[in-house]
């Protein structure tokens, strides 16, 4: 049978956000996992709980604000409790690629800034290698064919993200290139090399930020620590 794989993100939302306590101060992830946590604390507030948001991305913020989530601007936070966000593919070890929607560089300052970083997934998430799913490269504009050129070099096949028939344009005004690395032998090596090209302002590998990941599988969940 074919998993629901709508209702497992949404599990995995129920289960995360049974974390959040009082007085915490929460960040919001991107995607449409993360919508599932975002509506499951808007009802938490609803009903009475004191948090204060910081989302990931110009999207999160609106929805946050049309549930009533009181929000903080990230700059006025020195650390984050928790964080629920989601991924695009996932590790057991907990190494992630994210940016499918094009948040991964608010997401990975946000999961910087946090304490508890919780990826919510639905089954399909989850990989022996990452890489299947392709390398989401945040570059500004003018560098573009030089990080494309640079990507190439390193063994990375790289495509402008377009929407419609403009390239896509991330809450920072940046192009999205989609990288074909094919299956990544050591995320943590590439994610250093990639860090040395000039434009190249973030990428989606996401190593060493991820306390825990809930999965959805069918009418239960699983956790990864
Ligand atoms: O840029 C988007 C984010 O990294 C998302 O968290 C990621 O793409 C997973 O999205 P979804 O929950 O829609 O599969």
């Amino acid at each position: 049978m074919t998993p629901n794989l709508d209702r497992e993100k949404q599990l995995a939302a129920q289960q995360a956000v049974q974390y959040i306590q009082n007085d915490q101060i929460v960040g919001l992830g991107t995607g449409s996992s993360a919508v599932h946590a975002v509506q499951a604390i808007g009802r938490l507030v609803q009903e009475g709980l004191r948090i204060q948001g910081v989302p990931t991305s110009i999207r999160t913020k609106e929805l946050a604000e049309s549930l009533n989530i009181p929000l903080l601007d990230i700059n006025e936070v020195e650390a984050i409790d928790l964080t629920i966000d989601g991924a695009d593919e996932f590790t057991t070890d907990l190494m992630l690629i994210k940016g499918g929607g094009g948040a991964l560089l608010r997401e990975k300052i946000v999961a910087s800034l946090t304490r508890r970083q919780i990826i919510i997934t639905d089954s399909s998430k989850k990989v022996e290698k990452l890489g299947k799913f392709k390398l989401p490269i945040e570059v500004i504009p003018f560098a573009s064919h030089y990080v494309m050129n640079q990507l190439n070099q390193r063994g990375g096949k790289g495509v402008i993200r377009t929407s419609g028939d403009k390239p896509f344009l991330t809450d920072q005004g940046n192009y999205i290139v989609d990288t074909d690395f094919g299956l990544i032998d050591d995320p943590a090596a590439l994610a250093h090399e990639l860090k040395t090209i000039e434009g190249l302002v973030g990428h989606g590998l996401f190593i060493n930020l991820t306390h825990e990941v809930i999965m959805g599988m069918g009418d239960t969940t699983q956790s990864f620590r």
